[in-house]
């Protein structure tokens, strides 16, 4: 699968901000804001947390994904991008003490 996946989920949650809530389920979440959009993140990870204490792996990759699309949809309404994401992983797989090259290769 391409890695470019969640880039372009992100790009199409980006182009709904404005759009018709009538017609875009992304759109009706940004009119109804931001404490709804959270709500909905918050709900998504505790259906998460089930299925993976269920052991319901079908159920886990559904709610795993309502999850990071209700997180991307949170994290364009306050500004906060992808790139942002990853620039903080890779400043703490800086800090870390774990060489993680290394570790990957043994
Ligand atoms: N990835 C998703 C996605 N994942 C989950 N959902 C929606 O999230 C909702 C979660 O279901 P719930 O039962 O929890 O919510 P609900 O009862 O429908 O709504 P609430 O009243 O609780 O808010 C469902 O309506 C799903 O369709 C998504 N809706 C849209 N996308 C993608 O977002 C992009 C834009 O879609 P539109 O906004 O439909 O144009 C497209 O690429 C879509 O594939």
């Amino acid at each position: 699968m391409a890695d470019d996946t969640l880039d372009t989920l992100e790009a199409t949650i980006r182009t709904r901000r404005g759009a018709d809530p009538a017609t875009s389920y992304t759109a009706k979440l940004f009119a109804r804001g931001r404490g709804k959009i959270a709500q909905k993140v918050g709900e998504e990870a505790v259906e998460t947390v089930i299925a993976a204490l269920t052991e319901d792996k079908t159920a886990l990759i559904g709610e795993a994904t309502d999850l990071i699309f209700h997180l991307l949809v949170l994290l364009a309404d306050c500004d906060v991008s992808l790139d942002d994401i990853r620039a903080e992983i890779r400043h703490r797989e800086g800090v870390s003490g774990i060489d993680e090259k290394a570790a990957r290769k043994s």
